[in-house]
């Protein structure tokens, strides 16, 4: 099985900011996002993709898994984006608005071509009308390795752009996007990560966005300000009360006397095996996140 790698917190930061690139070296985010895309002037493209590029090349983002957003194929800057990434190899490299299968095999392609490492993978934003419908198609590019894929992060901005929906609390209209990109995800074996939550202070709207992407089922949140991180932490990470109940789940399908059952009764519930292997996941969730927070202090 592959091991996971935790990614409660996916920060982004314009690639135009110095500062945000320095800071995040410091801040506590599973992921940070460095961005070509939209939170870049037309502009300030070229200057930002030598900063971005420049910061990964420098390091010092420890544990964290350092991500470059490029601008897409399309544009007058994807291309150029695209080969200036994938000399500097960073963990993944994240591609706006794709909505084919093909455009991933693209992607992958031109990474063979320039000889990028292997360990450098793709990541595909959903962010439009074509891709929740393509959506299948997208997730199984997954089996082909050349595409290296290996994470959705849903653009619920752009998505609520294209469809004119509004993102109102709740998300009543964007949860079918939501949960069918997510099924699409699992059924392909790819994690992926909600939405970025539009207000800057880490406040109880926010919070309930959080529990509402763990409770779909998301690996993680994608953030836009700092003081969002430490509530997605908290969040998406198994809670002690999660840790202490997945213990005693594996630990009575350990017992001799429960060898041979499929189900048992615990505290006045039925827990069958399905359940053992969703609280083998926990406890190795919560291992992944104590390594991980234990590797950010050294
Ligand atoms: C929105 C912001 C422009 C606000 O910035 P600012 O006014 O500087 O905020 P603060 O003064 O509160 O900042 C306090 C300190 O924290 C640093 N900071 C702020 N934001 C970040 C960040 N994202 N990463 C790292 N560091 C950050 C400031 O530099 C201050 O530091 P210090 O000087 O030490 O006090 C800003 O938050 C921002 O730019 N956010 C990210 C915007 C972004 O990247 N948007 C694009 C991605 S979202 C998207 O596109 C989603 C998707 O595609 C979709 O379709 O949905
Ligand atoms: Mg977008």
């Amino acid at each position: 099985m592959t091991p996971i790698t935790p990614r409660r917190s996916a920060l982004y930061m314009p690639g135009s900011n110095l500062r945000a690139l320095e800071k995040a070296r410091g801040l506590p985010a599973d992921v940070v996002i460095l961005d070509l895309e939209d939170a870049v002037a037309p502009d300030a493209k070229a200057a930002a993709r030598e900063q971005v590029c420049a910061a990964v090349r420098q390091g010092g983002y420890g544990a964290r898994e350092v991500v470059i957003r490029i601008n897409a194929l399309d544009t007058p800057w994807g291309q150029d984006d695209l080969a200036a990434a994938a000399e500097v190899a960073p963990d993944a490299i994240l591609i706006p608005k794709v909505s084919s299968p093909e455009a991933l095999v693209a992607v992958g392609t031109r990474l063979r071509r320039l000889r990028t490492p292997v360990r450098t993978r793709v990541w595909a934003m959903i962010e439009t009308p074509l891709a929740i419908l393509e959506i299948n198609a997208i997730a199984g590019a997954a089996h082909d390795v050349d595409t290296r894929l290996s994470c959705f992060v849903m653009g619920t901005n752009d998505l609520a752009k294209e469809t004119r929906s509004r993102v109102a609390p709740g998300r009543t209209a964007m949860l079918p996007w939501l949960m069918t990109a997510l099924a699409a995800a699992r059924a392909n074996g790819l994690d992926i990560l909600d939405g970025v939550y539009n207000s800057l202070e880490g406040d109880a709207g926010f919070r309930a966005e959080c529990e509402q992407g763990r409770d779909c089922g998301f690996d993680g949140k994608t953030l836009i300000h700092p003081n969002q991180i430490a509530a997605a932490n908290e969040i998406f990470a198994p809670s002690v009360g999660d840790v202490e109940r997945a213990r005693a789940i594996v630990a009575a399908f350990a017992l001799p006397e429960n060898a041979g059952r499929g189900a048992i009764a615990m505290e006045g519930r039925m827990v069958e095996r399905l359940h053992a292997e969703m609280a083998k996941r926990v406890l190795d969730l919560a291992e992944a996140i104590r390594r991980r927070e234990s590797d950010s202090q050294s």
